[in-house]
């Protein structure tokens, strides 16, 4: 699935209305076209029902009129209603409110009113079985306030379902956010590409069930100005896994080192080995104390090496022999961020380069050593890296707030993406991955079953398998790795609710995805 930003679908809008030469109202009219077609599918109207269509004054609006023409011819009774007067609509809302004057006679307008009035209006009316949202789509500029808000208000406050036309009227498109208020959504219609910020939070939880409308935007029009980013899921997965070759054997597939695991942590890094495993790794070598290796060596395929005394300090030595045996690395679960934590990380980013993921307490690190960032920004220079922040990670990274990264997700991760050429696994419930030369990869897959401790430990462990899977692709093998752990989640909860949904029973999944996959 293609994602656009709102600027973009304007334009390719503009394009093809403009280079192509299809008329605007035709656009408008397959956008009403295919609402309709979603709105008797998903809400099955009874025959005669009311249905109100809220329409605010822009292209949205019109989109409203001509689903409420529609509604009318197939025997439904429409209600329509106008924020505005109707010569403030475009040319081509017009030209369908002109049809709907000699069609539909439950019409209304606010205009003149202020809040409280159309507040007041709306609630005169009789009561719909449903009602439709066309009150703002991609042409929101500024909060939702005043006359507005109440209409959005009133329709959080009807008992019937709402459907959203294009998106729920204050949501931002770009970055998911909302704009003073929004509309609470049980279907939304987008109409030519979903927006990214449709695919982020908060907005996953105002758009409902969202379908996409092809209005017949030409591909040599949304190759020109460009798509920004893909949905990450069964569809994206499906022909990505390579078969293996028959003469592979496990020094081919891949060598994963593993480093951290110290007391207390010791798990975090055996769920992560359990990732590289069931990702496909040949041979797997956790690094860690005398105690993460006893728990290591609870799963017989893992072969833990000491590199860290009892008494917490590193033995360099034993690093570089262990970095020796193999070709990827994941450093941090459970690494801590003491003296000894500092030294492995700094010999690890300065030995020979080989293709590293950086989780965890190593990302804490780096927001804390300005050298040592440098050394993971001359790393990603050579070799593939990938950063797997969550956001209070990518907020120290940044030396910002949670608050500031979370109120724009895409932005932060490209902030971080600025300052190192590195693949970046932006980790929440929508999952943001990146590389500069790449499209952003927006995960569909997972659920809040996930919220558990280790769940990313097991992701730092899978992307190091999969680039070993595609070493010329590191954002490919890392969306890979993003999707089929998500996957693997929804798979889990299905066998055993959300809140058994463990880091373990994620893995116990992962064969089941990779069968449905594989080549
Ligand atoms: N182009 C095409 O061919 C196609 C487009 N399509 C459809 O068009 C939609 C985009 O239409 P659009 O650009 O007219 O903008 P739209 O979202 O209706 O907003 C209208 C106006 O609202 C205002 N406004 C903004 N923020 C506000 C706020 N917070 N509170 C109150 N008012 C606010 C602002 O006007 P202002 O008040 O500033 O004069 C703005 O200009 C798109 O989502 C899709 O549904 C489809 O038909 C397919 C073909
Ligand atoms: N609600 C959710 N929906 C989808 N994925 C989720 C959800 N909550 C957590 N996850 C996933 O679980 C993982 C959590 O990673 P992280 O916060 O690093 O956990 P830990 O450090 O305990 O291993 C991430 O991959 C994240 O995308
Ligand atoms: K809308």
């Amino acid at each position: 699935m293609h994602l656009v930003t709102p600027e973009s679908m304007r334009e390719m809008d503009r394009r093809t209305i403009e280079a192509i030469g299809v008329p605007a109202e035709v656009l408008m009219e397959r956008a009403a076209r295919g609402a309709l077609d979603v709105l008797l599918t998903h809400f099955r109207p009874s025959p005669g029902a009311r249905i109100g269509v809220l329409c605010g004054m822009g292209n949205n609006g019109g989109d409203g009129v001509a689903l409420a023409t529609m509604l009318d011819h197939l025997g439904y009774h429409p209600v329509l209603v106008l924020m505005g007067t109707p010569e403030r609509f475009g040319p081509e809302a017009q030209r369908f409110h002109k049809v709907a004057e000699n069609l539909i006679g439950d019409r209304h307008q606010l205009n003149g009113l202020d809040a409280a009035g159309v507040r007041h209006a709306l609630s005169s009316l009789p009561p719909c079985q449903l009602w439709c949202d066309a009150l703002l789509g991609t042409g929101l500029d500024r909060p939702v306030e005043g006359r507005f808000a109440s209409a959005v208000k009133f329709l959080n406050e009807q008992p019937a379902p709402v459907f959203a036309l294009d998106t729920p009227s204050g949501l931002d498109g770009r970055t998911g956010q909302v704009l003073g208020i929004c509309t609470q959504a049980e279907v939304t219609a987008t109409f030519g590409f979903p927006k990214i910020g449709q695919l982020l939070d908060p907005a996953r939880g105002f758009i409902g069930m969202l379908c996409p409308i092809d209005i017949g935007i030409p591909a040599r029009v949304r190759d020109a100005v460009g798509v920004e980013a893909f949905a990450l899921d069964a569809d994206w997965l499906k022909g990505k896994i390579p078969a293996r070759p028959t003469h592979a054997h496990k020094g081919s597939v891949g060598k994963v080192a593993l480093i951290g695991g110290r007391a207390p942590t010791t798990g975090a890094l055996t769920m992560a080995a359990r990732g590289a495993l069931l990702g496909g790794a040949g041979l797997i070598f956790p690094g860690t104390d005398p105690q993460g290796a006893l728990s290591a060596r609870t799963i017989a395929e893992l072969m833990p090496r000491p590199i860290f005394g009892d008494a917490g300090e590193l033995h360099a030595d034993a690093l570089s022999q262990l970095l020796d045996k193999s070709d990827t690395l994941v450093i941090g679960p459970g690494l801590g961020t003491d003296q000894a934590a500092r030294q492995a990380l700094r010999h690890c980013l300065t030995a020979t380069p080989r293709p590293t993921v950086i989780d965890a307490d190593a990302l804490t690190l780096l927001a804390q050593n300005r050298d040592l960032f440098q050394a993971a920004c001359d790393l990603a220079a050579c070799v593939p890296v990938v950063l797997t922040p969550h956001p209070g990670e990518l907020a120290r990274l940044l030396d910002r707030s949670v608050d500031e990264v979370l109120s724009d997700t895409v932005a932060a991760t490209r902030e971080l993406l600025a300052r190192i050429s590195a693949v970046i696994v932006h980790k929440s419930a929508a999952t943001v991955v990146a590389a500069s030369d790449s499209p952003l990869g927006l995960n569909r897959t997972g659920n809040p079953g996930m919220a558990t401790g280790g769940m990313g430990d097991v992701l730092s462990g899978l992307i190091a398998a999969s680039l070993n899977d595609h070493p010329d692709n590191p954002w490919q093998a890392a969306a890979i790795a993003v999707c089929v752990h998500g996957l693997a989640g929804d798979a889990a909860r299905k066998k055993v609710g959300t809140r058994a949904t463990t880091p373990g029973a994620l893995l116990d999944e992962l064969g089941g995805v990779w069968r449905r996959f594989e080549a």
